[in-house]
Order: structure tokens, then sequence, then C-alpha cells
């Protein structure tokens, strides 16, 4: 992989993909596609940033039958992304599902995606998982059961919060990995995000891959800002 700071192209459509990509460059990123840029754009959006050389996240969390989600999968598959990503609430067979999908599409010399599943979004609290979702208990008991059972479907990891991730490197082993979202500097707007924490804080309780959106995107200098971040991310002082 490129990089282990994941940024979060979170663009109407592929105008503006570029002209926030035109400062940084030749700099090698890795950078997620969700659905907003998807649902425009879909796969030509894709080979464009594989073309640049960029590692792509393709973030389009599926959540459906068995069946629906392994033939999405296998279309998705031949995308080239390196990164894609489940409803881990979709359960162990949807999961399996996903990766035979995966394994389907994945031809010649093609490398399988990493494939991963979301634990609880990171905009969700506790207060709100228990009453909305009927889930008791406590939020880090529920992140770590979806992640025990994404483990269980050979999944590679999940998206969780930095707040989640020594239980779950505790309890299922360092190698799985945990992808986290929310992060933000120590003064920036939270927005509708709920668990969230500094790219330090991050790399201080060992999330392998953290996802800055709005952080860099809506900055007034988005490279600049992608640069401090990386630094606190990386743990180089200026
Ligand atoms: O639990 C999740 C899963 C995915 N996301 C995505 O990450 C980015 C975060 O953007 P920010 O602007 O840094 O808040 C966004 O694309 C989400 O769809 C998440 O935030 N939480």
């Amino acid at each position: 992989m490129n990089n282990s700071l994941i940024i979060a192209l979170d663009f109407p459509n592929l105008e503006e993909t570029k002209k926030f990509l035109q400062p940084f460059g030749s700099e090698k990123l890795f950078v997620k596609v969700g659905m907003e840029l998807f649902y425009q754009n879909g796969p030509a959006m894709v080979s464009y940033l594989k073309e640049q050389g960029h590692d792509v996240f393709l973030d389009l969390k599926l959540h459906d039958i068995p069946n629906t989600v392994k033939m999405a999968m296998k279309g998705l598959a031949s995308l080239g992304a390196d990164l894609v990503n489940v409803h881990a609430a979709g359960g162990q067979k949807m999961m399996e599902a996903a990766l035979e999908g995966l394994d389907a599409g994945t031809t010649g010399g093609q490398k399988r995606p990493l494939c991963i599943a979301v634990t609880q979004l990171t905009s969700t609290t506790e207060e709100q998982m228990n009453r909305e979702q009927n889930i008791l208990g406590s939020l880090e008991d529920a992140v770590l059961h979806y992640a025990s059972l994404t483990n269980a479907a050979g999944l590679d990891g999940v998206v969780c919060s930095t707040h989640e991730v020594k239980r779950i490197h505790e309890t299922i082993g360092s190698q799985f990995l945990t992808v986290t979202p929310g992060i933000r500097n120590a003064t920036g707007a939270t927005h509708d995000q709920a668990r969230v924490a500094t790219p330090a804080l991050a790399r201080e309780l060992g999330s392998d891959f953290i996802v800055v959106g709005r952080a860099i995107t809506k900055a007034d200098d988005p490279l600049q800002s992608y640069l401090s971040m990386k630094n606190a991310w990386e743990g180089i002082s200026c």
C-alpha cells in the first residue's frame, strides 16, 4: 500500500475530485471512493485513480442477502480496488459470500482486494445504539462482537473507531486490520461523527489505517492539512 492515511474523496464528480488532487502532484495516495462519488461516476472513477498510481478503498458498505452480495462483489473485484467493505450486521454467511464473490471475480495475475466489515459506524453513540438498534450493553462489546464475527467469516479486518482498536487487537490479534474513520485535529469540528480521535491518538492506540475526509478536503489548504495530519499519524514532530 502507498500509504496508511486514507483520504476520503467525498466529492460529487470527477471534475471536483481532479481539482482537489491537483496540488498533490505525483504523491502516491491511498484514497477512498464512497457512495457519493461512486453513484455518480462509478467504475470509471476507480480506473482513473488506479491509473494515477493511487491505492483505492471502495467504501460501498454492502449489506444484502448473501447471493446478492456475492454477485456484486464478483463485479467489484474486476475494478481493481485494493480494499472493499460490507456491513458486519449482514451476518457471517453474507460476509463469507462476499469473499466467494471477490475470489470468483479476481482473475489473471490480479490480487484479491482486502475485504473488511463495518462494525458500528463512527457516527453512532452507545445511547443511540441501545435505543435505536435495541443492542443493549456497551458499544465496545458490540463492536468486538461484530469484529469476532468478521474474523470467523475470514475477512481481513474491520472499520471501527480508534477507541475500540486496542481491544480488537488484544482479542483477535494484531494481524486483523483496523481501519478507523472519525479522525480530527484536536481543535477541529466533529461534524456528524461521534467517536473521534486525533491522528496521534490513533497511532498510540494502534490503528492500522486512518480515514480522513473533511479535515483535509474542506481545509483552506488541503495539501498542508494532509501533510500535517500525516506527520502526526507517523509520529513525526515538526
Ligand atoms: O464508520 C464509518 C464508516 C465510514 N465512514 C466514512 O469515512 C469518511 C469520514 O469522513 P470525515 O469527513 O473525515 O468525517 C466518510 O467518507 C464516511 O462515509 C465513517 O465516517 N465512519
